[in-house]
């Protein structure tokens, strides 16, 4: 059984499928709790209901002749802190669907999926601590496993790393985390952190120069200007 915030066919909006048709799984609850979280109802109060991995291979598959959607999008919340998504992607995948895995890379699944979309956390990622004491420690004690990283993209067909960058000083440790986690620029993804198509564009113009200038790809948030920000999109 999986804890479920919702299922939806959409277009991917980040990264090197933009645009493409999928289906999306979001998974319930979070081990990390990052202050900017857009999707809250899975993370600082999850919610939803459990389900079978039977019933959400079913829903992919119907969603896959009705939707003419190959490509499936396991996200949350956190999926790999959920030891039935390693049978979910396996069974996903043996029906022949691509599965892309949304994920800050913080636990360790034995899973192959055809995209590892890694989103490490910066450390400024955290919530305030005088707020939120307790998940300030674990956010920081939690983010940056560099070997489970490293072990999850190994396992996975193909992989992208991308970043939520919010201001201009947080671009040296992007550098160090790239360089840690081994990984080539043209894997690298930086996006800028917001929610609306204002704050995008505003954040675009300090970020797209900075990541020309380390071969780094630009990774606009394509679903918040095709929907806004909203559930179920
Ligand atoms: C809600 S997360 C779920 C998957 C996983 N927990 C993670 O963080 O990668 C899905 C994607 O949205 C990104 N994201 C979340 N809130 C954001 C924000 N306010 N601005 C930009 N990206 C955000 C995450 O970094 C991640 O790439
Ligand atoms: N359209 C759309 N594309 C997405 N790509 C990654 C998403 C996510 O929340 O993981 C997401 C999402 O929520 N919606
Ligand atoms: S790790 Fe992902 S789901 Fe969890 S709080 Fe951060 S952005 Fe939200
Ligand atoms: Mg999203």
């Amino acid at each position: 059984m999986l804890p479920v915030a919702e299922t939806f066919l959409s277009r991917q909006g980040e990264g090197g499928l933009t645009g493409t048709n999928s289906f999306f799984i979001r998974l319930s609850g979070c081990n990390l709790r990052c202050w900017f979280c857009d999707t809250p109802y899975a993370s600082w109060q999850p919610t939803g209901q459990r389900h079978t991995v039977g019933e959400l291979v079913r829903q992919a598959i119907q969603a896959s002749r009705s939707g003419d959607c190959r490509h499936v999008v396991l996200t949350g919340g956190e999926p790999l802190i959920f030891p039935a998504v390693e049978t979910l992607c396996r069974r996903l995948r043996s029906e022949g669907l691509h599965v892309t895995i949304e994920t800050a890379g913080t636990a360790w699944r034995d899973l192959t999926c055809d995209l590892l979309s890694l989103s490490p956390k910066l450390s400024s990622s955290g919530p305030a601590p005088e707020q939120h004491p307790r998940w300030a420690r674990l956010h920081e004690q939690r983010r940056m496993p560099v070997a489970t990283m490293r072990r999850l993209i190994d396992a996975a067909v193909d992989h992208q790393v991308k970043f939520v960058v919010d201001r201009i000083d947080e671009t040296d440790e992007t550098l160090d985390i790239v360089s840690a986690l081994g990984v080539a620029p043209a894997q690298v993804w930086i996006m800028p952190q917001g929610v609306t198509a204002e704050s995008l564009d505003q954040a675009a113009k300090w970020l797209r120069p900075w990541c020309d200038r380390h071969g780094f790809r630009y990774c606009d948030r394509m679903h918040i200007r095709w929907y806004g920000n909203r559930p179920g999109t």
